[in-house]
């Protein structure tokens, strides 16, 4: 089993403030985690980091066997898919659909004169079909709604067959029926053996899709706790991570939590 991520003693400060603090994480191959926290506990910096899109301020994070600092992101950043809301502020007005996932390839977000072969066109439908957007494939990104916008941008995210796929917020924005269309296309990537090693941040715990195999809880910059999912997901460590003494259920793996 290789490793696909290791933080060693990571900071992150900007001013006098810590968006990461001491942060030890290790990440395995066949691993598929959720990253869950309040507002502003750091999970998007975290993210970041493990997109090669950022440098700790302290400590080593080591990314597909490259350490940061030491290697060139630009040959590092297309074995890693990263979705994120960011994105959308970034593709120009009349893209369309087809192109938002095409121009992963060239790592950039608008197409313009680039030449895609026949290949890349091709994948690029298959993988907004297997998304259930393959009939969108020719309207402009602008008309979707946010859950159409969402697959896209997962889409997008595996267009460069990745080693490592990171999903900042997939089901933010969703209503109840797309965000159970995504947990459960989620649930099978995470079942695929070929799937590439996969993060997914959330805030919500009804977003974890079953088959997530670990958990990382983060609370002001902080890990509360991290490990295998029913061991980290417990009600003792969900309740310090939200400030709140919370009702933790779990059934066929699908989590729950209120307020007491
Ligand atoms: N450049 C910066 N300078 C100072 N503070 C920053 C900077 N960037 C982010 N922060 C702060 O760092 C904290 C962590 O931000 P981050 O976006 O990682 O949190 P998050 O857990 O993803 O939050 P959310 O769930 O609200 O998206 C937040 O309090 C944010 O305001």
């Amino acid at each position: 089993m290789s490793t696909v991520l290791e933080f060693s003693d990571v900071d992150v400060l900007r001013g006098r403030k810590y968006l990461l603090k001491n942060i030890n994480w290790s990440v395995q191959e066949s691993d598929r985690w959720v990253v869950v926290g309040p507002n502003g506990a750091g999970k998007t910096t975290l993210l970041q980091l493990a997109a090669a899109r950022m440098h700790p301020t302290k400590g080593q994070v080591d990314i597909l066997d490259e350490t940061m600092g030491k290697v060139d992101v630009f040959e590092l950043r297309p074995r890693i898919g990263l979705s994120s809301a960011a994105l959308n502020t970034l593709i120009p007005e009349f893209e369309k659909v087809i192109n938002v996932v095409v121009t992963a390839s060239y790592g950039v977000t608008g197409r313009w004169r680039e030449e895609y072969d026949k290949m890349d066109l091709r994948r690029a439908y298959e993988l907004l079909d297997e998304w259930g957007m393959g009939a969108l494939m020719n309207r402009k990104y602008a008309t979707l709604s946010e859950g159409e916008r969402k697959r896209a941008q997962i889409a997008r995210a595996l267009m460069t067959d990745p080693e490592l796929l990171l999903l900042d917020e997939p089901g933010a924005g969703l209503d109840l029926a797309g965000r159970e269309d995504l947990v459960k296309k989620l649930s099978e990537l995470a079942a695929d053996e070929y799937a590439p090693t996969t993060i997914v941040v959330t805030h919500h715990l009804e977003e974890i899709p079953p088959g997530f195999t670990h958990a990382l809880l983060i609370k002001e910059a902080e890990i509360v706790a991290a490990g295998p999912i029913k061991e980290t997901l417990t009600e003792d460590n969900l309740s310090e991570t939200f400030s709140r003494d919370l009702k933790v259920t779990e059934a066929s793996g699908r989590y729950t939590a209120i307020a007491r």
